[in-house]
C-alpha cells in the first residue's frame, strides 16, 4: 500500500492506494499531522510499503510529519523536488524551484490527463490558476486569495461587517444582490471568485485557440462548477502529477 500526501496551507488531503492496482484504501482531509495518524491507525489491515509526498509548508513541518510517518508505520516518505521538467511539461517560472509544489503536481497530471494544451484551476486557501500550452510548456498562471481568505480579510478589517457561519452558508443558496451584510459578503466573494475563473477561460481560449481541456481542483471547486460547465472536476489531480513525480523504482 501506498500512502500519498498533499499538505496544503490549511489541511493535508491524504489517500492510500494498493501498489500496482491505483485501488483507493481510504481517503481524506485532516487538520494536523496527530488526526492524520489516528486516521491512519484506524484503517484495518494497513500496511504501508512507500510514502510519497507533496508539500508546501516550510521544510520543519515537514520533515516533523515524515518523522512521524517513518515512527508510527516505518515507511520512509519520499517528497516531491522542484524540477524544470517533468512528465513532458517545462516549468514556465523564472527560478522554477520558487512554483509551489502542488501547482506543479497539478498541471503535470493535467498534462498527462488532457494530452494537451490545458488550464488548471486549484481553490484551496489560495487559488491558482496555471496555462500549458500543447507542447507542454507551462505559460505561467495567477494566485489569488481563497473564497475563505477574501471573507476573513473583509471581517478583519472593517469594524460592522460581523456574521456567523450559519448565516453565511444560508447566503449562498442565491446570487440575488444582497440585502444583508452577510448576503452583500457572501455573494460578493463568490462572485469574485467565479468571474476569476471565467477570466481564466478567456484568456486559455486567447491563447489557445478552442482546444484545451479545463480542469478544477481543490476544495472550493464546488462554488464554481457551476459557471464553468467545460471543466473536469478531478480532486486527485495533484495525485496524478504525484505518481509521475515519485514513481515506485
Ligand atoms: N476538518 C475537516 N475534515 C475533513 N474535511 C475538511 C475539514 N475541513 C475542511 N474540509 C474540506 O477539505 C477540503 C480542503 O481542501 P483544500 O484544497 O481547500 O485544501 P487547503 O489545505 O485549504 O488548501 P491548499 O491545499 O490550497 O492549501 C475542502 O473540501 C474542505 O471543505
Ligand atoms: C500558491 C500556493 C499557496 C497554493 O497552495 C502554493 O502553491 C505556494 O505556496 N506557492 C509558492 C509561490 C508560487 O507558486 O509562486
Ligand atoms: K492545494
Amino acid at each position: 500500500m501506498i500512502l500519498e500526501l498533499d499538505c496544503g496551507n490549511t489541511f493535508i488531503k491524504w489517500r492510500v492506494i494498493e501498489a500496482g492496482h491505483d485501488r483507493v484504501i481510504g481517503s481524506g482531509v485532516v487538520g494536523s499531522d496527530d488526526e492524520l495518524v489516528a486516521r491512519l491507525k484506524a484503517i484495518p489491515r494497513l500496511q504501508l510499503r512507500h510514502c510519497r509526498l507533496v508539500s508546501v509548508r516550510t521544510d520543519e513541518e515537514t520533515e516533523r510529519l515524515m518523522a512521524s510517518l517513518q515512527v508510527h508505520f516505518g515507511v520512509v516518505p519520499v517528497m516531491v523536488r522542484p524540477a524544470e521538467r517533468l512528465g513532458g511539461v517545462t516549468n514556465g517560472y523564472e527560478q522554477h524551484q520558487r512554483l509551489g509544489l502542488d501547482r506543479w503536481m497539478a498541471i503535470v497530471g493535467g498534462y498527462r490527463l488532457a494530452r494537451g494544451a490545458c488550464l488548471v484551476l486549484d481553490l484551496g486557501t489560495a487559488v491558482t490558476s496555471d496555462l500549458v500550452n500543447s507542447d507542454g510548456a507551462h505559460v505561467g498562471g495567477f494566485i489569488c486569495p481563497g473564497i475563505s481568505m477574501m471573507r476573513n480579510q473583509l471581517r478583519t478589517h472593517t469594524r460592522r461587517i460581523r456574521y456567523d457561519d450559519l448565516a453565511a452558508e444560508r447566503a449562498l443558496q442565491a446570487i440575488e444582490p444582497g440585502r444583508s451584510t452577510v448576503e452583500a459578503v457572501e455573494r460578493g466573494c463568490l462572485l469574485m471568485l467565479q468571474g476569476f475563473v471565467k477570466t481564466q477561460i478567456d484568456m486559455a481560449h486567447h491563447a489557445f485557440g478552442e482546444s484545451f481541456t479545463v480542469f478544477l481542483t481543490g476544495g472550493d471547486a464546488v462554488l464554481v462548477q457551476d459557471v464553468l460547465p467545460e471543466a473536469k472536476v478531478v480532486p486527485d489531480l495533484v495525485f496524478v502529477g504525484l505518481a509521475i513525480a515519485c514513481p515506485l523504482s
